[in-house]
């Protein structure tokens, strides 16, 4: 069985990496596996720990990246967020193609370890829709939401080291973009 591909999705917090992802993740022919992140954010009404993260205390983190236990790993807006590594090899093992839902820094660093991921960036058709999603959302405080979004400034500079920039203008367009992409790497990976 060959290994399945390792594929980065990147982009602002509140572009809509997880929606589309979810619509993704409905096109069973693409045979996805989600890498789920370990975080010290603490849980959003509605999520649950193991299957959207594994929420952990700094100790905890801290202890798993000592260990190696990471594939990468960031502070974000005052948590960290790190992609546990041996799952992620196991379904790659396994033939999954891999995907890894994750910020800029994180994301530079799987590239400069795995060069041949599949790496994408979701940008907002505007930075006034990327707030109107963010805001929508209601999952933050101002204070938390004013540094995501003047950190989305920042990360979406960063768009050229990805080797596919797609905009989230609706989520239909947004995913079957995605998925076209993940069809064509797949192809020339056989
Ligand atoms: N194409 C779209 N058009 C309108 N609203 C959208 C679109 N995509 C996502 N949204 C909405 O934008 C909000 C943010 O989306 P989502 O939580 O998926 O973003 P995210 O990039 O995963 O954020 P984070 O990185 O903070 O986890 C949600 O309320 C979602 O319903
Ligand atoms: N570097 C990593 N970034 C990650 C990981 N898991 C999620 N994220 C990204 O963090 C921000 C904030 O997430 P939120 O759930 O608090 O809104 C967002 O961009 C996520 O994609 C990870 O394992 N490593």
């Amino acid at each position: 069985m060959s290994k399945g591909l390792l594929i980065i999705l990147s982009g602002p917090s509140g572009v809509g990496k997880g929606t589309v992802r979810a619509k993704l993740f409905e096109d069973q022919t693409l045979n996805l596996a989600y890498s789920i992140s370990m975080t010290t954010r603490s849980a959003r009404p509605g999520e649950v720990d193991g299957r959207d993260y594994f929420f952990v205390d700094r100790d905890t983190f801290e202890k798993k990246v000592a260990e190696g236990g990471l594939l990468e790993h960031a502070e974000f807006v005052g948590n960290y967020y790190g992609t546990p590594k041996e799952h992620v090899e196991k379904l790659l093992n396994e033939g999954k193609n891999v995907l890894l839902e994750i910020e800029v820094q994180g994301a530079l660093q799987v590239m400069a370890k795995v060069p041949d991921a599949l790496t994408i960036f979701l940008v907002p058709p505007s930075m006034e829709e990327l707030e109107r999603r963010i805001r929508g959302r209601r999952t933050e405080a101002e204070d938390i939401v004013r540094q995501r979004l003047e950190k989305a400034e920042r990360e979406i500079k960063t768009k050229d080291n990805y080797k596919h920039v797609v905009v989230n203008n609706t989520i239909d367009q947004a995913a079957s973009e995605i998925a076209a992409i993940i069809r064509s790497a797949i192809k020339k990976q056989d």
